[in-house]
């Protein structure tokens, strides 16, 4: 059972990061569980003071040089986590629920404690995922209710309650073998909230959001690492508090080196942002890290994570290593077209968009400018850049495939043909996508041609032969088997 130990107060009053960092460091040592109220509490307590109201009035020189680490008092968070444990205790009557493990009674019930606590203002804003936000300002974020629940869950002492997430939603696990789902937040705008409903629903669609059964299921020290990554240093558009970037990463390559990340791909996207802001001496560079958070999408979770994938490419277009982005991107697209689009779908759908419809336009803007450069150059001739950005557009293709919302629209085409014809022709003969007529695809969509043709989808090479002119595929393993024929020659 949780509880603000005597043990907890002694890190009281924190008064700089390394307090906060020592406080996260015996909970998470143990010997007891980490109290996640307490320090959904801290952290929140501590963002709050770094990032709001800080615009800092011309005028006042002295506020650029003022001390701004916040002191936290331990009256401060003892009476939030009490006003915290009263509503949650004075809620939930555990008389009512008698098994050893929790029910999807007792998982709605405490879903809606939260729940009905919270104010009816809008909830995108920034800075809502803590319960410093629940308890001081009754708002949460989608993440923040979810987290909530589980705190609140380590209070009642339902051990069983874990937090699972996906790229883009999150809902809880439960039960004798940690294997019943459910909601417990709601997603999305103009969505009714599925709260109590179970997942399994869901993930039979093969939506992107529910990552087709390959969630990140917490244990006690990965919803402390949850609570950490989803910390939120801005200020305001263009600002990050300085001091709240430093702490996450001092907390997360604290949770790292205790291989509370070794499961959880975003987390370790998040570092390597962070190491790229900030690097710290002595750790791996932010590429390594966002090649580990890959190796762990691969090893733990099918390679059904698309973030692994544009986390790197985001990272190398900064860098101006435009080959190496692209090549991410075929690889985040080779994620994606294993998935069926919804409705619910649309942040990963904003993701290929601003990919196909920004980030490789500029791209191809950028090397055909300034012809000098030739290191650049030689991606408008160089063959696997261009097979991969088919790679890349055939994956979302297949995607669209056998999918309820169409994903595809004429911007796209457009932008495909600008950034396609930029390609020098010889270039563009170059490869081959296995044009032979009797190579015969089946679907590797995670289902049988059976079902493709039952629900409408063509056999794949028919619809992606009609979607994309002579793309046919040669191996059912890959979206497009692409075979660079002179480009070996080339570089023997
Ligand atoms: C490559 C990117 C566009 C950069 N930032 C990204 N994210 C920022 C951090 N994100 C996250 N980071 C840690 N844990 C979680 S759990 C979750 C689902 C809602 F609960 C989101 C998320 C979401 C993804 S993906």
């Amino acid at each position: 059972m949780a509880g603000f130990r005597d043990r907890d107060k002694k890190h009281f009053p924190l008064t700089d990061s390394a307090s906060v960092i020592s406080l996260f460091k015996e909970q998470i040592e143990g010997p007891n569980e980490p109290n996640l109220a307490l320090l959904s509490i801290t952290l929140g307590c501590i963002e709050n003071a770094l990032t709001m109201n800080r615009a800092i009035p011309a005028a006042e020189e002295s506020a650029l040089l003022r001390p701004i680490f916040p002191v936290v008092d331990l009256e401060t968070v003892e009476a939030l986590y009490a006003k915290f444990e009263t509503l949650v205790r004075g809620s939930v009557d555990l008389t009512h629920y008698e098994s050893k493990f929790s029910s999807r009674e007792l998982v709605k019930k405490i879903s809606d404690v939260v729940w009905s606590s919270l104010s009816r203002s809008f909830k995108d804003k920034a800075h809502l995922q803590s319960l410093y936000s629940f308890l001081t300002g009754n708002k949460l974020d989608c993440f923040g209710v979810a987290l909530g629940v589980v705190a609140a869950s380590q209070i009642l002492g339902c051990n069983d309650i874990h937090l699972a997430l996906s790229e883009d939603h999150a809902w809880v696990v439960f039960g004798e073998d940690g294997t019943d789902t459910a909601e417990v937040t709601w997603h999305g705008k103009g969505n009714e909230d599925k709260r109590g409903q179970s997942i399994a629903l869901s993930v039979a669609e093969k939506s992107w959001l529910y990552l087709n059964g390959q969630p990140v299921i917490c244990d006690r020290a990965t919803e402390v690492a949850a609570l950490v990554s989803a910390a939120n240093p801005s200020i305001n558009f263009t600002m990050d508090s300085i001091e709240m970037g430093a702490l996450q990463q001092e907390l997360l390559w604290l949770l790292y080196d205790k291989g509370h990340l070794s499961k959880y791909p975003m987390s370790l996207g998040n570092l390597g942002d962070l190491e790229e802001i900030s690097p710290t001496p002595g750790r791996p560079p932010p590429l390594q890290i966002f090649q580990e958070a890959i190796t762990v999408a691969l090893k733990h979770y099918n390679n059904h994570h698309v973030y692994p994938y544009t986390y790197m490419g985001g990272y190398l277009y900064r860098k101006r290593r435009y080959k190496e982005a692209i090549k991410c991107w075929a690889e985040a697209s080779n994620v994606i077209r294993k998935f069926n689009y919804t409705r619910e779908d649309e942040e990963i759908y904003k993701e290929f968009l601003d990919i196909a419809n920004e980030l490789l336009p500029n791209i191809v803007k950028a090397v055909s400018l300034n012809p000098n450069d030739r290191v650049q150059l030689n991606i408008l001739h160089n063959p696997e850049v261009y097979a991969d950005i088919l790679r890349f557009y055939d994956g979302i293709c297949e995607w669209e495939e056998g999918s309820s919302t169409p994903v595809l629209h004429v911007g796209w085409a457009q932008n495909l043909t600008f950034s396609l014809n930029k390609f020098d022709p010889r270039t563009r003969a170059k490869i081959d996508v296995g044009r032979d007529e009797d190579s015969d695809d089946d679907s590797d969509k995670d289902s049988n041609d059976e079902n493709d043709n039952q629900n409408g989808k063509l056999s794949k090479e028919k619809e992606c032969t009609e979607k994309s002119g002579s793309l046919q595929r040669k191996d059912p393993q890959q979206a497009l088997s692409v075979v660079v024929e002179d480009l070996k020659k080339e570089e023997l």
